[in-house]
C-alpha cells in the first residue's frame, strides 16, 4: 500500500509575527526548529521510513525537512526541490500584518482573501519590496503576482502527478515538506474534498499527516501521526 507523509513547515518568523508570507522566504523560529525536530523524532519512534523526499524552494520547508530527517538519521535521503510546492503567493498582502489588514479592510474581506477557493488577493506591484521576480531561484519561471487556492492547485497537482505519483506507484515511500496552502491543494486532491469544504481545513505547523493510499492513490486513511 503506497505510503505518503505530508508535513507543513514548523513555525516561521512571520507565522509568529502574524504577517502574510506567501513566497517571501522567512526562516523558522526556535519553536519552528523544535517542531521540525520533534516531527522527525515522532516519525522515527513510530517506525516510519522513507525512500524519497520532496520540498519547495523556500527555506522554512527545506529546513523543516532537513531537521526532521536529521532526527531520523536520514539526512542522506534524496530530495527534489520544486517551486510548484511553494506556498500560495499572497500578492500585494505579502508582508502586511494580518490583524491590521483586517482592521483596515474588515474581517470578511480578509477571510475572502485568505480562505476563498478562487478569489486571489490583490496583485503585488512590480518592484515592491517583496517582488521575487529577479530572484535567481525563479530564473526559469514567471513568478505569479498573486494566487488563489485554485491557482495553487493548478501548479501543485500537475507536479504531484508528474513527479510524485509515479514514485508512489513504484513503491517508494515519500515524505513531502511544504506549506499550509500547497498542502491544502494536495489534501483536497487525495481526500477528494469539495471546493467549498477545503478552505475550512487548517493544517498545523510541524505535525506529520500520514496517508495510506490505494493503488489508484486515493486515500484509504489520513491521520495526524501524533494522534495515533
Ligand atoms: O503565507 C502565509 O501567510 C501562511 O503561511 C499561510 O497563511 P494563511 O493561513 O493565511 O493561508
Amino acid at each position: 500500500m503506497p505510503q505518503l507523509v505530508l508535513i507543513r513547515h514548523g513555525q516561521s518568523a512571520w507565522n509568529l509575527e502574524n504577517r502574510f508570507t506567501g513566497w517571501w522566504d522567512v526562516d523558522l523560529t526556535m519553536q519552528g526548529v523544535e517542531e521540525a525536530r520533534e516531527a522527525g523524532r515522532l516519525m522515527k519512534e513510530k517506525g516510519l521510513d522513507f525512500d524519497l523526499t520532496f520540498t519547495s524552494l523556500q527555506t522554512r520547508a527545506i529546513k523543516t525537512l532537513n531537521l526532521a530527517l536529521e532526527a531520523m538519521g536520514r539526512l542522506w535521503l534524496p530530495t527534489e526541490k520544486d517551486w510548484r510546492l511553494n506556498e500560495r503567493h499572497y500578492g500585494g498582502l505579502t508582508g502586511l500584518d494580518k490583524a491590521e489588514t483586517a482592521a483596515r479592510h474588515g474581517d470578511e474581506q480578509v477571510k475572502v482573501w485568505r480562505r476563498s477557493f478562487d478569489v486571489p488577493p490583490p496583485p503585488m506591484d512590480a518592484g515592491s519590496d517583496f517582488d521575487l521576480s529577479k530572484d535567481r531561484r525563479y530564473a526559469d519561471i514567471q513568478v505569479p503576482a498573486t494566487e488563489s487556492l485554485k491557482d495553487t492547485i493548478a501548479r501543485v497537482l500537475p507536479y504531484f502527478n508528474e513527479r510524485i505519483a509515479p514514485e508512489l506507484n513504484a513503491g517508494q515511500r515519500v515524505l513531502i515538506s511544504a506549506h499550509g496552502n500547497s498542502l491544502r491543494a494536495l489534501v483536497k486532491h487525495l481526500s477528494n474534498i469539495p471546493d467549498d469544504e477545503i478552505t475550512g481545513l487548517e493544517i498545523p505547523t510541524g505535525k506529520p499527516i500520514v496517508y495510506e493510499l490505494d493503488d489508484q492513490l486515493n486515500a484509504v486513511e489520513r491521520y495526524y501521526l501524533h494522534e495515533r
